[in-house]
């Protein structure tokens, strides 16, 4: 299986289980995390949702470049990136906190499923980055919405997807992407992080999210999500994308 579901003490931990391929994502990993979004929307006993990555090199390397790599026309890609985009909706505006708890390098796609959680707990190790510039495109499963939607100052936020680079968790911290860095156990991290959550009904939880949420559905962040969608697809099209995916690919096979 590409992923892993734990369901502890009203903790659901989705782990994107591919450490071969640094937690990439593939279809397989889309209907995992569809399927524990489900499980929350139909269930009462889960207070929180975690996130986080087998290993301790990635957290999530983002869309996996061998598997969507035969996607080139803008209908195709579009086709993958709603299928994303619409899944990390549904997880961004989940009724219960959410938690990226990242255990190691969250790039591309995979920064942007941590963006889209409400909190980042960062291993003091890993790097994380919009790296989707290098590939000459953008964020492409709402991640980019979503970090002009998380409080960060408006020019730390548009650096971040500017420079299409990694940081480090230092300075992840600095900026306010990062709320937590941790130093070992990812999980004595995330109890340490939730424990006074623990002892608060999950229902002013919800309530507090519900704030959040009005605000976001004014603000019509769905139809925004889906135009940067559309955005990405259109540049997925370019010679520039289909080169610099070749030229990751080609770079793996001769090793
Ligand atoms: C909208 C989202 C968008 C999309 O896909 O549509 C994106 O996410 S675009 C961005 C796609 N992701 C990347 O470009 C990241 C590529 N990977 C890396 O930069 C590195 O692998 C890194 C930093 C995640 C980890 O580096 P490390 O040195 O620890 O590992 P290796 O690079 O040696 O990779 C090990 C192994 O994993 C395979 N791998 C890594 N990332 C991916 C990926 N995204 N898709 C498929 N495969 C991936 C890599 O090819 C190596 O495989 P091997 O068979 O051992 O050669």
């Amino acid at each position: 299986m590409a992923y892993k579901i734990s369901n502890k003490d009203g903790v659901l931990t989705f782990t994107i289980d591919r450490e071969e391929k640094r937690n990439a994502v593939n279809d397989e990993v889309m209907e995992g995390l569809k399927e524990v979004i489900t499980y929350i929307k139909e269930h009462e006993n889960v207070r929180f949702l975690v996130v986080t990555g087998a290993g301790e090199k990635a957290f999530c390397s983002g869309g996996d470049l061998s598997e969507f790599h035969s996607l080139h026309t803008e209908e195709q890609a579009f086709g993958m990136l709603s299928k994303m985009g619409n899944i990390l909706y549904d997880l961004a505006t989940l009724r219960v906190p959410t938690i990226a708890l990242i255990n190691g390098a969250a790039v591309g796609g995979g920064c942007e499923i941590a963006t889209a959680c409400d909190f980042r707990l960062v291993a003091s190790h890993a790097k994380c980055g919009f790296i989707q510039g290098t590939l000459a495109i953008t964020s492409g499963w709402g991640g980019g919405t979503y970090l002009f939607e998380r409080g960060l100052r408006h020019d730390r936020a548009l650096k971040m997807l500017v420079d299409a680079k990694v940081y480090d968790a230092q300075l992840l911290h600095e900026i306010g992407w990062a709320m937590r860095v941790f130093e070992g156990s990812k999980e004595q991290a995330l109890e340490e992080f939730i424990a006074n959550m623990r002892k608060i009904h999950p229902s002013v939880h919800q309530a507090y999210k519900e704030i959040e949420l009005r605000k976001w559905k004014e603000r019509n962040i769905y139809d925004r999500v889906m135009e940067e969608i559309r955005l990405c697809a259109k540049l997925w099209e370019s010679d520039a994308h289909n080169e610099a995916v070749q030229a990751f690919l080609n770079k793996s096979n001769s090793k």
